[in-house]
């Protein structure tokens, strides 16, 4: 995940003079993070931190010190050990009411991607996770947000966790010109596998509602999570691309 944050990076760089990175929280991608921010990988170094906006793909609805906040877990493995300019941090604030921290987070990226009237942003790039119950960003089995089609940022109301979550909308995610699912983990493997094979049915399996409309979907996998897949390589981990 950390080479293709790269790749993503310095491609959209070359190309706009700018990076705009909307990235998921959980534990999945703290792994991830660390390697970014660890100077013997080289990523510190070869990242072009100064052309970066980066934003999240969600958030729980609680302060930025608390332990579940997606920001602190960002910050605590990267953000403080990189020079990623503190303007270009977009953080969803969590610790608002949920409708105003949406909507405040909407007013951000509208105005940091300067769109007019309907227009969604194009993030370079959307980094997913998908939890045991199918939900990726904080769109939940049966929740109102699967349905919203206009705005950029929701407050979603979560009745299975009895709590909210502000997430990007799946229209935006669908516009990122690389999406990329990073999943590990023995838990995941048959949600994985439900997501992928069963019919589209994504108030049941809300993953299923992510289809980049031009850009790329890649699906970053390890070998426990991909067990119950027809194997894509002889290693049983890997990439499974999908080129639109
Ligand atoms: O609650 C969340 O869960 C998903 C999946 O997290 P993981 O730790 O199971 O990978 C995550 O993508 C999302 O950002 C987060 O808010």
């Amino acid at each position: 995940m950390a080479e293709k944050v790269l790749e993503v990076a310095q491609a959209a760089v070359s190309a706009r003079g700018v990076a705009r990175l909307a990235i998921s929280g959980g534990s999945t991608p703290k792994r991830s993070f660390e390697l970014l921010a660890d100077p013997e990988q080289g990523f510190v170094k070869q990242m072009p931190w100064d052309k970066i906006d980066l934003f999240w793909v969600d958030e729980r609805c609680v302060p930025p010190d608390d332990k579940d906040s997606n920001y602190r877990m960002t910050r605590e493995a990267l953000l403080s050990k990189v020079p990623l300019p503190q303007e270009r941090v977009f953080r969803i604030e969590g610790e608002l009411d949920p409708e105003d921290a949406a909507a405040r987070y909407e007013s951000a990226i509208r105005n940091r991607f300067r769109l007019e009237g309907a227009e969604l942003p194009t993030f370079d790039l959307v980094a997913l996770g998908m939890g045991p119950d199918g939900h990726t960003a904080s769109l939940f089995p049966h929740t109102e947000g699967l349905h919203e089609l206009g705005r950029v940022a929701i407050a979603n109301h979560v009745p299975q966790k009895e709590t909210w979550r502000v997430t990007l909308t799946a229209p935006v995610i669908n516009q990122g010109r690389q999406v990329v699912f990073l999943i590990g983990g023995e838990d995941k493997a048959e949600v994985l596998s439900q997501v992928l094979s069963s019919k589209y049915d994504p108030e049941t399996w809300p993953s299923q509602l992510v289809q980049p409309k031009n850009g790329s979907l890649l699906l970053l996998l390890d070998r426990a999570a991909a067990a119950l897949l027809p194997k894509t390589d002889e290693s049983g981990e890997g990439h499974l691309e999908i080129q639109r």
